[in-house]
């Protein structure tokens, strides 16, 4: 069973044509003796080439729990998918880029550019959502990329990138990236600025996050990958009216009071007391603020995936609290990250130069 959209791609594609040809071999073995593909060695692709010879063993997805190895079946509950009932080596082993935003509509849009930009053949009007049967998150896969939601705030992506992670562990991917884009509140630059995330910090402005393990407090690095940030920002400065920046993002687990907000339901200080901690922050090199960096980079750190947060800033947040830009400008600003993120990921390809 498979439910990655058809594709055959222009140009210079050997890697993926020795990669579909690897993947619908896969899939037959599977559909003679599934058993067999528990000892089938997963792609070995190098995505960084586009030689023949850049095909060696790359990184896997090290999933950190010993449980799951005694595990019979694995339901991935949020997503809809499990072990037994889904053959995930076959649906999901070809994938080299995960992307993830907050919001299912523009995870569904990004799956759409990203096809078109890819040159693949297929009709994407109807792209089905690999997570339709649960509306928690939703899902589309574009050839060797993922399109995931993941909802508000750090609960809501820590439970899809468990699922994430263990499913891209089950389908025995190699060499995956992942990257967040999304939106976020500017600290000192020009709403529609991009931040590439250098470093993710938490409302302390520490490079950490923290999670509530069995009552007590697991500490985790937020570190990100630095080449990989370099790499966007220069891909970056090839595309025009996209301005970014590298800087630290900081997390906070609410949108109002957590980010510094006066204009919620709750406020409990100053303008006075607000600017000083945006400046604070400012000082350590925080350049905008959204809700799941840390988790997110954690997460991907602990489990030896690359990652990349790359965020468009909505608003100046010196200037104001409110979001009051027209809806195609935010539009437009939404896809600055899917811009940054699909040049990338096409130069990895040899799609371009
Ligand atoms: O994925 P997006 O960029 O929508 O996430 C940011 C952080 C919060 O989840 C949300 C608040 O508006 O936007
Ligand atoms: O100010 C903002 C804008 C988007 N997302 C956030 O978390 N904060």
């Amino acid at each position: 069973m498979s439910v990655c959209i058809p594709f055959t791609c222009r140009g210079n594609r050997s890697i993926w044509r020795n990669n579909q040809r690897e993947l619908s071999t896969a899939n037959r073995i599977y559909q003679k003796e599934s058993s067999v593909l528990q000892t089938m060695a997963p792609i070995l692709l190098n995505a960084t080439g586009t030689d023949h010879s850049d095909y060696i063993e790359q990184e896997e997805v090290h999933v950190k729990n010993p449980h799951l190895d005694s595990m019979e079946e694995d339901i991935l509950y949020h997503l809809d998918l499990g072990t037994k009932t889904h053959n995930l080596p076959a649906m999901f082993g070809d994938i080299k880029f995960v992307c993830v935003g907050g919001s299912a509509n523009r995870m569904k849009s990004f799956a759409q550019f990203i096809h078109q930009e890819l040159g693949l053949s297929g009709d994407m009007a109807g792209i089905r959502d690999i997570c339709a049967g649960t509306d928690r998150y939703s899902m589309y896969k574009v050839g060797p990329v993922l399109s995931i939601s993941h909802g508000m705030g750090v609960p809501s992506m820590s439970i899809m990138l468990h699922e994430l992670i263990k499913l891209l562990h089950h389908a025995r991917c190699r060499d995956v990236i992942l990257f967040r884009i999304g939106t976020s509140g500017g600290v000192g630059l020009a709403p529609g600025t991009v931040v590439i995330t250098n470093q993710a910090v938490d409302s302390f402005l520490q490079p950490q996050f923290e999670q509530v393990v069995l009552g007590k407090v697991i500490v985790r690095s937020t570190e990100l990958d630095k080449g990989l940030a370099e790499e966007l920002l220069s891909c970056s400065t090839e595309i025009p009216n996209l301005p970014a920046v590298i800087g630290n993002t900081m997390c906070t687990h609410d949108f109002y009071e957590g980010q510094g907000r006066l204009d919620g339901a709750l406020c409990s200080f100053s303008t006075e007391d607000k600017l000083e901690y945006l400046h604070k922050a400012y000082d350590v090199g925080v350049r905008n603020i959204e809700m799941e960096s840390t988790v997110f980079a954690a997460m991907c750190h602990t489990c030896g995936l690359k990652a990349a947060v790359i965020c468009v800033t909505l608003l100046n947040r010196f200037e104001g609290d409110q979001i009051n830009t027209p809806h195609e400008v935010m539009l437009e600003y939404q896809q600055r990250p899917q811009f940054l993120v699909s040049r990338l990921i096409r130069k990895r390809l040899g799609l371009i130069q």
